[in-house]
């Protein structure tokens, strides 16, 4: 294989940080940086240029990387054949659960291979449904997606925000129900916000951003200070908005708002970055016009746990905390009698399972989803007392969406795993009926028989069994000569469980591949404890996770180093750089998409500082010297023996989760430092696109396209061979 020519890049030797070290200025005016107790503080950032992603520099960096991906990934001669495979398997109608408001059912379709999902509204659940908001019609390339809705109480208003671009920043629209009619206005600089409507249907409290220098579409990477909570009366112009609350002493807060299931107050959650948030409360007097900031009443004045609205039974509120429940559990507190030691608890922490949500239905009842083992149970509560009534039957796998009311005695849900494209069951909990199948999601010419799920748990580094999904064919040999595309996140308390994705079943079918998802620690799938087992100064448990299921798969015979490939995205992105500076021995291939790379400056970019309860940040001492250890970018170094795996690293020109900037800097460090390296054949390459986001809301078009390449470079990287 020919040695791939990288683009030159301009190194600037002269930025150096100086993270607490001391600095001492002697009379004859030279500096002398001492180095601290914690070794060396001088850090060099050669890079730091590409962190402007509107300089000349910066385009035609990006420009000259893409110049050289694009033919890399095209020059795979499977490269149509994984292309038409994907949009032919990709092509199965995919359904949302249906949802009642008013007195319709609204659910989300799409065809196959619409770019977004289509919005359709039917009379009974059986009538015929009609389109009642179409996205595709937006833009011609389908990059303009809903990514947020609320119906108001009564139906008659539907409220939606659109972000262009895969940006986290978005409008919000209203839409009359009956008539299709929109409302004039449009609410902008909306971003991380609430959508909740007053039961009088006359307005929605929405959190919103002051005007702030340079562009606000998505490719810019300045953070977003003092959001506030605004009250928006439909069919007027936001300039009448009424900013109702706000914390300037607090100006990274994101406020988190939700009108009670009654009506009558407002649950006000304010949180600083991803985990432990506040909670105060108002009431909502009908009679009482708003037009001024709200009285709040706080509850809780400690940043120590996480405190989800569920519902409220009169003064009672009900709330999903892991406050000393790691597990989670329901408690009420009473909202005229708020004090800490009068919370009782509704739902006690179960021991070993983790209470992933909880929903009310059906006037006195309530919904609780567990994760147990990395697979959903769904059982019905009673609100009075919070004795267990029922357990739905679920095969192994996910409840990947959920549609019931306090209101309704109906409730849906929708179960997927990894070789069942959806189930949508219906329940009427009026009576004891069992679930009925309301929709079975077929998917044409793919075989789910010919595939075997398994769950194993492996031993990682530090003794924690950690579990892991393997899908492969029945009649897989595990005698090392399989492919094997081995998944991971690890952070944030996600929980990856299973799921539908055609992109892994192509690699499983037509690669005759091992498909493996390792449920790593940082994760929830184990509640608080595992989150924390994989947090702060617990981060390298993560990296050990992953490479101890790297080390399974090939000792058990299920692969061998060169023909096994790692996925990862975002915090998974960090997880696979992060993997092949710590083992390059270890992977065959390597692809990071969206990834956190640059831990010692990403709290300075958009959202970043909010991953600091994860991370920590450089600005502590003991923090920097934790990041600088692991950090992907300041990592990179020649393997004593060996190369660095084929690299991929993705990201988009409008990500606003993760800026660009991340993968820019680390493919630049890559390529210096490996690239012209007589033994790094792998390639190291990075694809950068355009008009995309960090993937929520992605057209499926640009889907697809995404994951050819991703398939394409492992095939053409391994040198594998695709079977059609
Ligand atoms: O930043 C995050 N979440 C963490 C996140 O997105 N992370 C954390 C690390 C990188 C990236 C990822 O893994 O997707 O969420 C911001 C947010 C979104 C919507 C509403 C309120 C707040």
């Amino acid at each position: 294989m020919e040695k791939l020519q990288y683009p030159e890049t301009y190194r600037d030797e002269t930025i150096v940080d100086n993270y607490h070290g001391v600095e001492y200025f002697f009379n004859d005016g030279n500096s002398l940086f001492l180095e601290t107790n914690i070794g060396t503080t001088l850090i060099q950032d050669q890079y730091r240029w590409l962190e402007d992603p509107d300089s000349e520099k910066t385009k035609a960096f990006v420009d000259a990387q893409n110049a050289v991906t694009t033919p890399y990934l095209a020059s795979c001669k499977a490269r149509q054949d994984i292309h038409d495979r994907l949009k032919q398997l990709w092509d199965f109608p995919k359904y949302s659960c249906p949802a009642r408001y008013g007195n319709k059912y609204y659910f989300y379709k799409n065809t196959g291979l619409q770019n977004q999902s289509v919005l359709y509204v039917q009379d009974t659940l059986d009538s015929e449904p009609r389109v009642f908001l179409d996205p595709n019609t937006l833009s011609e390339d389908g990059t303009i997606a809903i990514t947020s809705s609320k119906f108001s109480e009564d139906g008659s208003i539907f409220a939606y925000g659109l972000s262009i671009s895969g940006s986290d920043w978005c409008t919000i629209h209203f839409m009359n129900t009956e008539t299709g009619e929109k409302y004039p206005e449009i609410l902008e600089k909306v971003k991380f916000s609430p959508i909740t409507w007053t039961h009088d249907n006359r307005g929605i409290f929405y959190g919103c951003y002051p005007e702030q220098k340079g562009k606000t579409d998505g490719s810019e990477t300045e953070g977003n200070r003092d959001q506030k909570l605004c009250y928006h009366i439909v069919g007027t112009s936001q300039s009448e908005d009424v900013i109702v609350v706000e914390f300037p002493e607090e100006p990274l807060w994101r406020i988190g708002a939700q009108v009670s299931d009654c009506g009558k107050w407002l649950i006000i959650t304010p949180v600083k970055d991803c985990r432990d948030n506040l909670v105060y409360f108002t009431e909502l007097k009908p009679e009482v016009k708003i037009m001024e900031k709200l009285h709040l009443t706080q509850v809780v004045d400690k940043l120590e746990a996480d405190y989800e609205y569920v519902t409220n039974d009169d003064t009672k509120a009900i709330f999903r905390t892991n406050k000393n429940a790691p597990n989670y559990k329901l408690i009420a507190i009473d909202l005229l009698d708020y004090k800490q030691e009068k919370w009782v608890d509704l739902l006690p922490e179960h021991p070993d399972n983790v209470l992933d949500w909880a929903c009310a239905v059906d006037g006195d009842k309530f919904v609780a989803c567990y994760i147990e083992d990395v697979k959903n149970i769904l059982q019905l509560h009673s609100l009075t007392n919070g004795e267990k009534l029922r357990t739905f039957p679920l095969d192994v796998g996910t409840i990947v969406n959920f549609a019931g009311q306090k209101k309704y005695s109906e409730i849906f849900y929708q179960f997927k795993s990894f070789l069942i494209p959806g189930i949508i069951y219906k329940v009427d909990l009026k009576n004891e009926e069992d679930p009925q199948v309301l929709r079975e999601i077929k998917v044409k010419n793919f075989d789910p028989s010919l595939y075997k799920t398994s769950q194993i748990f492996y031993t990682s580094k530090d003794g924690t069994k950690i579990p892991m999904f393997i899908v492969m064919k029945h009649d897989a040999v595990l005698d090392g000569s399989m492919p094997a595309l081995l998944y991971g996140y690890g952070g944030f308390n996600v929980s990856i469980q299973p799921t539908f994705s055609v992109t892994k079943l192509v690699f499983v079918q037509h690669l005759n591949g091992v498909l493996a998802v390792a449920n790593i620690r940082g994760g929830g799938e184990y509640g608080e404890r595992w989150h924390n087992g994989g947090r702060f100064f617990n981060k390298q448990n993560v990296f050990d996770d992953f490479q101890a299921a790297a080390e399974y798969l090939i000792e058990k015979g299920y692969t061998t180093s060169s023909k096994l490939s790692i996925l990862g995205a975002s915090n998974g992105g960090l997880l696979i750089a992060a993997c092949i500076n710590q083992r390059p021995d270890l992977f065959g291939a390597a692809i990071a998409q969206v990834g956190v790379m640059d831990m010692l400056r990403f709290h300075k970019f958009t959202i970043g500082v909010a991953w600091v309860s994860d991370y920590g940040s450089s600005d502590d001492p003991k923090h920097f010297e934790n990041l600088l250890k692991y950090s992907p970018l300041h990592n990179v170094k020649i393997p004593e023996k060996g190369q660095y795996p084929a690299t991929l690293l993705l990201t988009a020109d409008h990500d606003d989760r993760v800026v660009p900037l991340h993968s820019l800097k680390l493919i630049a460090t890559l390529q210096h430092t490996l690239g012209k390296l007589p033994q790094q054949s792998n390639p190291l390459l990075i694809k950068i696109e355009t008009k995309a986001g960090h993937g929520g809301g992605k057209p499926t078009m640009k889907v697809i396209e995404e994951s050819t390449d991703i398939l394409a470079f492992i095939v053409k990287s391994l040198n594998l061979e695709f079977k059609l």
